[in-house]
């Protein structure tokens, strides 16, 4: 069991340290402390100056342990729950996935940073290329060991100046092994990252609980926008909870434009204007949804449209249709997860990153379990057993992670076009009036972290 304890590498928490970066190609801070990163073009900072180098920070765990280490990124102090991720790779894309919003992302990788960090080009779509929205979404980030120098095609920065030029704070040189271990024991916790050394590990007033905000609200869109496919076949409306570029990206690339609706629009009441519904990924425990959850149960009782949900979106569904939702431990983060096809008896190994999970036995009898977790038994999605609705709990779009799943789109864009082909009256894929009315062209507002400096 943790006391309250303090620990910093190299020194021993315990457990043997972990094996630094010396070995690898790359440069890591614990190799060359001091050391500047590959300069880039100046660029307005929109918050904090960049912490100076061996400045102290601390990981603060409430009524846990506290671990000191080293701070890089941004000079603030902020709040939020500790949860951590195995993936190997993709932190550009885990950082800036809204559904990590209001989180301290650990990563058990003992060093990140060292494929440095893209830049915000966008794609022939206009989605962003390398990055899941605009900007780092997690609230602070944890790692074993950063990596200063860095090296790749697409890197314009470094880990450690994104982080500060987002108002990101960050740690290094902290045992994320026993951080996660006691993550593992007590389960995902309130925490804190404090920058200086002056810090107050009793002060429970510095904590706080983003399970305790509609997190939704500050990642949607504020007003319709529209992603259009050239010739598009399809027209599908998308409830954004935090919707990932990729999930945008892996309707258009497949011929269907994309009208992205904010969480709490009336969805029932425009989805015949459409050939499909999707629904988003996002932060947060799904109960806190309420509206939306209203809605997708109105649209489930007035509408037949096909329907696809991920993650958040699988969760809201199945709210919606009067299953039940439970908190997970510690969740699920990583891009290796065995999901099996309960209709198949395949198994897919899957990107994920959620805290809650649909409980299966609380599923209506109109549904039936669509894929479950091999490594914990939790529910990874469902379907209808008459209509064209499932619902997945992994992240078929990955980014970051294996695209094993990706065919999940194809199928559900099957769906869409038997829906269209059964239709007696055939649509022509021009939005209606009420749809001309409602439409902007641009996504709007995705505000800036409520969580950041908030310590
Ligand atoms: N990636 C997601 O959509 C996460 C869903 C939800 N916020 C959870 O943590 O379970």
């Amino acid at each position: 069991m943790f006391s309250r304890l303090a620990t910093r590498l190299p020194k021993s928490s315990g457990l043997a340290p972990p094996r630094l970066s010396t070995q690898t190609r790359f440069v890591s801070r614990s190799a060359i402390e001091g050391s500047k990163g590959r300069s880039m073009p100046a660029r307005p900072s929109r918050a904090t100056a960049p912490v100076s180098n061996n400045i102290e920070a601390t990981l603060t765990i409430r009524d846990g342990p506290v671990f000191h280490g080293t701070a890089f990124g941004a000079n603030s102090n902020i709040s939020g729950e500790a949860v951590f991720t195995t993936s190997l790779v993709g932190y550009p894309e885990s950082m800036t996935d809204p559904s990590y919003r209001g989180q301290i992302l650990v990563f058990t990788q003992p060093l990140i940073g060292n494929y440095g960090v893209p830049s915000s080009e966008r794609d022939e779509f206009n989605l962003l290329k390398y990055f899941e929205s605009p900007h780092i979404q997690c609230a602070g980030v944890v790692v074993a060991d950063v990596a200063i120098q860095y090296s790749h095609w697409t890197a314009v920065e470094s880990l450690g100046e994104w982080c500060a030029r987002e108002g990101v704070p960050a740690i290094s040189g902290v045992d994320t092994r026993a951080i996660v271990t006691y993550l593992r024991e007590q389960g995902s916790s309130l925490a804190r990252i404090s920058i200086g050394d002056e810090y107050d590990a009793d002060e429970d007033e510095g904590y706080i609980d983003p399970g305790a905000i509609n997190l939704v609200k500050r990642v949607s869109t504020k007003a319709p926008f529209v992603v259009a496919s050239p010739n598009a076949t399809f027209h599908i409306a998308l409830i954004d909870c935090g919707v990932k570029e990729n999930i945008l990206r892996s309707l258009v690339n497949r011929g269907a434009s994309v009208t992205v609706f904010p969480y709490n629009y009336p969805i029932h009441k425009v989805a015949d204007n459409f050939d499909g519904v999707f629904i988003s990924n996002g932060p947060g425990d799904p109960t806190h949804c309420q509206e939306t959850v209203y809605n997708l149960a109105r649209l489930m009782e007035t509408s037949s449209v096909p329907v696809m949900g991920i993650c958040l979106g699988h969760q809201l569904l199945a709210l919606a249709v009067g299953a039940r939702t439970i908190k997970l431990k510690y969740g699920n983060r990583a891009h290796n997860i065995p999901a099996l096809d309960l209709t198949t008896g395949q198994c897919h190994i899957t990107s994920q990153n959620h805290g809650y999970a649909v409980d299966a036995s609380t599923l209506p009898s109109d549904f039936k379990e669509y894929f479950v977790n091999l490594n914990d038994g939790s529910n990874e999605g469902m379907m209808h057993k008459t209509r064209p609705i499932f619902s997945t709990q992994f992240h078929p779009e990955a980014k970051g992670g294996p695209m094993d799943s990706s065919y999940l789109f194809d199928k559900y864009l099957q769906n869409v076009q038997l829906f269209k082909e059964n239709q007696k009256v055939y649509r022509d894929n021009r939005p209606s009036q009420l749809m001309i009315d409602i439409l902007s062209k641009e996504r709007v507002g995705v505000e800036p972290s409520p969580l950041a400096n908030a310590a």
